[in-house]
């Protein structure tokens, strides 16, 4: 492939802390996935790749949005280094970089988005909508009034009060689990009737086993023998185990849910199939990006928030300015 990418066929589509996505221009349903410069803590294409492959798959399978490696060109690291440099887009992609992943886009057509935060947002096409979510830290178990997600939240001054608490997604009382649903919706402040995908998303989350349920997945990886625990007692890298590292993969990866509405109308089936789920006429599409591995030159900065953390009141103290407990 090296030579066939040209510069000039792809737009800017967005950016995170590590990554650049471009859109490609004639077939927006493709997106380039390329690394920032970043002159220490660098994970490369082919390592991302292989570990998403090799461990993310297995645990997640058809969750992960589908993947290619694509070897780039000098010329064409340049000319995108270039654009971003032109459009003052405020990042550079690492030019030394030899691969990047081509991947479907899961916000294709989309004309518009609502959002408030950058944990929810809520994007419309013409033909379905889809909600993006970033779940964070998933506790199935929450022995504190307010889960890590809220009092990092609150300790950070992230929020000024918690829209919703992703963990009470996990719940066993299905109370819990409709009330954080509509508390996603509400905090979108979305100006469209959004109750049709509260309910689906609502039945998707009660009706789903385990392993179907893309949030019990995480959670329970998240949490493989109780490794949140080793995290406030790490003195190197070498401390960070395999089971952290996928943990704080994890708990880092953003979910689009697709609703789309089928053609029979006359369906009452409900069922889950892979990724899918679908309720009536409608089908639920679900699916897993940015699950990259960590690296376990990060243990300082785990270890410091944790114990900042647990340092704080943030866990037990009760704030009602915030909102009440995260209890499950
Ligand atoms: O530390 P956290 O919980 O704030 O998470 C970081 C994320 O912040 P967020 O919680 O989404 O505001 C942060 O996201 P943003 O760039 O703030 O959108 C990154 O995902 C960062 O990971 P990496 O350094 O790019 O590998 C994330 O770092 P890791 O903790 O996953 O290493
Ligand atoms: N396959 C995709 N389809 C549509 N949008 C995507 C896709 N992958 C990522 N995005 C969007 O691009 C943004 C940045 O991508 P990504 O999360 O991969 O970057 P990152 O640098 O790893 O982010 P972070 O700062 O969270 O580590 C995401 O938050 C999401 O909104």
């Amino acid at each position: 492939m090296v030579g066939q990418l040209d510069a000039s066929e792809w737009r800017y589509f967005a950016k995170g802390n590590a990554n650049v996505l471009l859109q490609n221009k004639s077939d927006s349903r493709k997106l380039l996935r390329l690394r920032q410069y970043k002159p220490s803590d660098y994970q490369s294409t082919i390592d991302i790749y292989r570990y998403i492959n090799s461990i993310i798959a297995v645990i997640l399978k058809d969750f992960v949005v589908p993947m290619e490696l694509l070897e780039l060109s000098p010329t064409f690291s340049n000319g995108i280094s270039n654009l971003l440099k032109t459009e003052n887009r405020n990042c550079d992609i690492e030019t030394q970089e030899k691969y990047g992943i081509l991947m479907d886009n899961c916000l294709s057509g989309v004309i518009q988005t609502f959002s408030t935060g950058k944990f929810a947002k809520l994007h419309i096409s013409n033909d379905s909508v889809t909600l993006e979510l970033k779940p964070k830290w998933l506790d199935p178990t929450i022995t504190t009034l307010y889960c890590r997600n809220c009092a990092n939240e609150k300790h950070y001054e992230k929020s000024s009060s918690r829209n919703f608490c992703s963990s009470r997604l996990l719940s066993k009382d299905k109370s819990v689990v409709l009330g954080t649903v509509r508390d996603i919706f509400r905090s979108l402040q979305a100006k469209i009737d959004t109750s049709l995908y509260e309910k689906i998303l609502f039945q998707y989350f009660v009706s789903a086993s385990e392993d179907q349920n893309i949030l019990q997945l995480l959670s329970v990886f998240q949490n493989q023998n109780d490794n949140r625990k080793l995290i406030k007692t790490l003195e190197s890298e070498k401390d960070v185990t395999d089971d952290l590292l996928l943990g704080m993969a994890l708990r880092d990866v953003t979910i689009f849910f697709k609703f789309i509405e089928l053609d029979d109308k006359s369906s009452n089936s409900k069922h889950v199939r892979g990724n899918e789920f679908i309720l009536g006429q409608n089908r639920l599409l679900i699916k897993v990006v940015d699950i990259d591995n960590k690296s376990a030159k990060k243990w300082k900065y785990w270890k410091d928030t944790e114990c900042e953390l647990l340092d704080s009141k943030e866990f037990d103290e009760l704030d009602l300015s915030w909102g009440p407990g995260c209890v499950l």
